[in-house]
């Protein structure tokens, strides 16, 4: 007698191989392994993500998904780490008019770029931030005026520095710049062109001279009925604070200015920037929840997972499995994570783009009512 439930699974078992099979394609490899993924988490007959579209993209694959009733945004993003472990990429999901778009970032990336930065070329942002290459060799432009604040970490080695120094000259047509330096030398060339400081006593200065000018654009912005620097006609520059290494910051009354600019100061133009190995709440710093107001971050090469998620949150560990390349590092904003590779800026080359442009430091001395730095 023929069994026919015994024929039935084995024709559903070779379908499915088949499917597998077909699915995982020479070209197809990473779709494939996104729609495994969701077949185990979400098994057929039951409310699961559907794929609706997908396109290969210069730097890997763009698939968007309908959810059925049943499954959550939340739910779906939740798995980011699993859908990353099976395509061996970096995976972003965000919802976009009621569609879920994934972005599959796997292509190769350049190793090296030097760097070549116009903020003229991003006339619609305030403060326009090179932050790297992405996988399509796409330059990744954010603007730190709507961040408004960017945390830069990774263990020693690997371009956090590097990185500051990008972000200084592509800021300094546009901003007053004040450097935090306690490892002192790094920033040094910059003391024609940005408000220095370099010892706790400087430091302090300078934090207190910050927070006179947020009080004083607080009013001001008040007085002419305006909710934020960029509806103030008047001239009022935008000024960025740059701590590097921001662990060695003890000094309590430090950390309560700092905290203060990080928390009030979005509207009136004033940005903060720090960078450390690793932000850990341990530090006085970050004490509280002063990490969580920075919206922007971008991560380098870090020791472990736990470090890594300290920085791009639970779903992301992986900084800790980034390529050992100098100046390769994840940038995350708000729902977006990119794997990008950073502009590369020498300092001897930093130095001479200076060249006969030192004026910055009277316009902010002006600007901030600080007369000149106390002597050290
Ligand atoms: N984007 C990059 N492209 C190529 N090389 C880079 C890049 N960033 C950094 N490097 C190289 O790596 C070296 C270390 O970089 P950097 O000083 O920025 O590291 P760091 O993370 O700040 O380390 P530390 O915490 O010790 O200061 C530099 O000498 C630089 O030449």
């Amino acid at each position: 007698m023929i069994n026919i439930s015994k024929k039935t699974n084995a024709l559903g078992e070779a379908l499915s191989t088949l499917r597998v099979v077909w699915r995982r394609r020479k070209g197809q490899e990473i779709p494939g392994a996104i729609l495994d993924t969701i077949d185990v988490i979400w098994p057929e007959g039951k409310p699961r993500p559907l794929l609706t579209h997908k396109k290969q993209t210069p730097g890997g694959w763009h698939m968007i998904f309908t959810l059925m009733p049943g499954v959550s945004f939340n739910e779906f993003k939740n798995k980011t780490e699993y859908f990353s472990d099976a395509c061996r990429g970096l995976v972003d999901i965000k919802k976009v008019n009621g569609f879920v778009h994934m972005n599959i970032s796997t292509g190769s990336m350049e190793n090296f770029y030097p760097y070549s930065f116009n903020p003229e070329d991003y006339p619609k942002m305030d403060l326009p931030v090179p932050v790297g290459y992405d996988s399509s060799g796409k330059l990744v432009v954010f603007d730190l005026a709507e961040s408004p604040h960017l945390l830069v970490a990774g263990v020693p080695g690997f371009g956090k520095s590097n990185f500051l120094h990008v972000l200084i000259h592509a800021l300094l047509p546009k901003a007053l710049v004040a450097v935090m330096d306690f490892k002192r030398l790094e920033f040094a060339y910059l003391k024609n062109h940005c408000a220095l400081a370099r010892t706790e006593v400087e430091a302090l200065a300078l934090m207190k001279a910050l927070n006179r000018e947020m009080e004083r654009r607080i009013d001001l912005l008040d007085a002419a009925g305006c909710a934020k620097v960029q509806e103030f006609k008047d001239d009022m520059p935008f000024i960025v604070l740059v701590c590097d290494e921001v662990a060695e910051i003890e000094n309590e009354e430090i950390v309560y200015y700092i905290d203060r600019i990080v928390r009030l100061a979005r509207a009136v133009g004033i940005s903060v920037v720090m960078a450390t190995q690793r932000p850990s709440k341990k530090l006085k710093i970050f004490k509280d929840d002063t990490r969580d107001m920075f919206l922007a971050r971008i991560c380098y090469q870090m020791a472990d997972e736990i470090s890594s998620r300290m920085v791009l949150g639970e779903q992301c560990p992986q900084a800790a499995y980034l390529p050992e390349i100098k100046g390769r590092g994840i940038f995350k904003y708000g729902m977006t994570i990119k794997e990008v590779q950073s502009m590369c800026l020498y300092l001897k080359d930093a130095k001479k783009m200076l060249e006969g442009t030192e004026k910055a430091v009277s316009d902010f001395a002006q600007c901030c009512s600080v007369k000149r730095l106390p002597p050290r």
